[in-house]
């Protein structure tokens, strides 16, 4: 069925796992990923970017979630990834939607904290839950291109106030990741010692890792292999995300390295099959390495397999 995130988030807390978010963007996508969620057994949530609601059309994007959960009974939650005002959440939880995130993490404190509340009192009394961002992930942010040294962290003693005064459901933190596959300019770091702090301070509150993509190295190994030019990407190592997980962190959001195994699939397809042009042979051997990334990511690194 169609779920909210907030039992699945309180057993990922008590057994210390988390829960992929991975966004969809087309049918092979959401059948990859969701083949991977059902042989795994794992609870999934299906994010919907603005772009993704741009690119497929949002009356698409629904029927291809509500036919996932018909196909495979699997409890999914279906959250506006990034929502960027209240009409937005508002749309999406009007249209179905079991989750918003709602991201003012660029205004400033209190206008975060009272646009995220206006969104909560839309969406408690509807049955659906709020995501809300506090800090500034490094790198891009939200399309505006957040200078390195303005990237601010998440402050933990603003994080416990923010959720007390919004009772929002669960935040994303900045602790060093950022959207995309250039992630570090250096060795890649996250603050653990922020993480720690902030998870105390609310124990028991799911936390966000947004930009939580690895950058496989498979996959843009065999990109640049295949007429790619992806030089130099890197991501979180995925030692990194278990330890987050270990500390308050419910929720990790995975969009790059589903794009990565996907175009890695279709650039090898193509190369080694020049006569073909039947769309579903490469759009098929994208869905299957997008599949298999994704129980990689179930099984090896969030720990949510046999949990349902
Ligand atoms: O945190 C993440 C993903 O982080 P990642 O890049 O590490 O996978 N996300 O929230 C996904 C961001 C999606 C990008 O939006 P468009 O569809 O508009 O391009
Ligand atoms: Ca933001
Ligand atoms: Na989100
Ligand atoms: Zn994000």
């Amino acid at each position: 069925p169609l779920v909210t995130s907030k039992e699945l988030f309180k057993q990922a807390y008590e057994k210390g796992y988390a829960i992929g978010a991975f966004n969809v963007n087309n049918m092979e996508i959401i059948q990859g990923i969701v083949s991977a969620a059902k042989e795994e057994k794992s609870p999934l949530i299906l994010q919907v970017s603005a772009g993704a609601r741009k690119y497929a059309n949002p009356i698409y994007l629904k029927k291809l979630v509500e036919s996932a959960v018909e196909d495979t009974d699997l409890p999914i939650v279906l959250h506006l990834d990034h929502g960027e005002d209240f009409e937005i959440c508002k749309q999406c939880i009007d249209d179905g939607f079991t989750s918003v995130m709602i991201d003012a993490s660029h205004l400033p404190f209190e206008e975060n904290i009272a646009l995220t509340k206006k969104v909560v009192d839309y969406a408690h009394p509807r049955g659906v839950v709020v995501e809300a961002e506090l800090g500034k992930l490094a790198g891009i942010e939200d399309n505006i291109s957040v200078d390195a040294k303005d990237a601010t962290y998440t402050n933990p003693e603003e994080a416990r106030e923010f959720v007390e005064k919004t009772g929002v459901d669960s935040l994303a933190i900045a602790i060093g990741t950022s959207h995309g596959a250039y992630k570090f300019k250096g060795k890649p770091e996250l603050d653990f010692e922020r993480l720690k702090k902030i998870s105390k301070l609310l124990p028991g509150f799911p936390l966000v890792l947004h930009g939580a993509s690895t950058v496989l190295s498979e996959y843009v190994e065999a990109c640049n292999k295949f007429g790619g030019d992806i030089p130099g990407a890197q991501g979180v190592p995925e030692e990194m995300i278990k330890e987050a997980a270990k500390h308050g962190v419910c929720k990790v959001n995975i969009d790059t390295d589903l794009r990565l195994a996907m175009t890695s699939a279709i650039r090898k397809h193509l190369h080694d099959n020049p006569s073909n042009f039947d769309p579903r042979k490469y759009l098929g051997e994208g869905r299957k390495a997008v599949e298999n990334m994704v129980k990689h990511k179930i099984g090896n690194v969030l720990g949510s397999s046999d949990q349902i």
